[in-house]
């Protein structure tokens, strides 16, 4: 089955998935799963352990050589390009500006042995900014969004607790003001207290900047809180799509159910 969605956000998308499968041997990673992202929209992506989700946002953030299927993105130019037909300096272009990548262990999205303003200057050498005094004070800045204090902006990322570790790490996502983030489990491995305060925070700055995101959950609590749209998944294939209250509300799938059901009985 191909599921295709649509959002009522803006008339161009900015990424069209279409039937992306990726196999790895006689295992099915993800199945022939096609979807639209619009400007602003933030689509989780969830289901449980093993249902994909992690193949599925490697296939289409380019970590991933999909088995077959396309994946399209629109460029700063409007101009249409897809991804594996890139050049690979192309991709890790667009990879260092266009986008950002927040991973579930800030250690695979940090420098742990720079400091935390390198961490985010850095980001900001790599489209092009050369003034010292700029990329200082945009890192104190930044740093400050995520509520990191301008006093620590000399120490490196392993002496931060974990959730500074991972609010650094989007400081240095989206310091560069990205079009598109993925994000995969972006609060997992965190304490509850410490989820909810970095959640929030997420969410508001993806509201800020109009950012849209593609985020990977088993948490259908984050689901709610960041998304516009949700695509459960299920033995790598898209069983139910739509908007994120209405799928949380009033679920079709007799697997979304189930799901929902379950986090509810907790
Ligand atoms: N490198 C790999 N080699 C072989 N099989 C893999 C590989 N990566 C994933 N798989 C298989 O592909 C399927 C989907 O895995 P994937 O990691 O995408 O699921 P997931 O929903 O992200 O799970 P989790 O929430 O546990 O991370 C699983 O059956 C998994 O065993």
């Amino acid at each position: 089955m191909s599921v295709t969605v649509s959002s009522p956000a803006d008339d161009t998308p900015l990424l069209r998935v279409s039937s992306v499968s990726k196999s790895y041997g006689a295992r099915t990673g993800c199945e022939d799963v096609s979807f639209e992202l619009w400007p602003g929209e933030v689509l989780a992506v969830v289901g449980e352990s093993g249902s994909g989700k992690t193949t599925l946002l490697n296939c289409i953030s380019s970590r991933l050589m999909p088995t077959s299927g396309t994946v399209s993105y629109r460029m700063r130019d409007h101009t249409w390009r897809e991804l594996y037909r890139m050049s690979e300096a192309e991709r890790r272009f667009l990879m260092r500006t266009d986008w950002g990548f927040v991973h579930q262990n800030p250690a695979d999205g940090l420098r742990m042995t720079v400091s935390a303003g390198a961490n985010v200057g850095e980001r900001l050498m790599a489209v092009g900014d050369r003034h010292y005094g700029n990329i200082r004070s945009t890192a104190i800045d930044w740093l400050g969004r995520v509520e990191i204090g301008a006093d620590r902006i000399d120490d490196e990322p392993r002496a931060f607790s974990g959730g500074m570790r991972q609010r650094l790490q989007i400081a240095r996502n989206l310091v560069t003001s990205p079009r598109l983030v993925f994000m995969d489990e972006p609060t997992g491995g965190l304490d509850v207290s410490v989820q909810a305060r970095l959640l929030d925070l997420l969410r508001g700055l993806v509201a800020d900047l109009g950012l849209a995101a593609i985020v990977v959950t088993h948490d259908l609590a984050v689901a709610r809180l960041l998304s516009h749209r949700m695509m459960v998944m299920k033995d790598g294939r898209v069983i139910e799509t739509g908007l994120t209250d209405r799928v949380l509300d009033d679920p079709r799938e007799a697997y979304t159910q189930l799901l929902v059901s379950s986090i509810l009985q907790v």
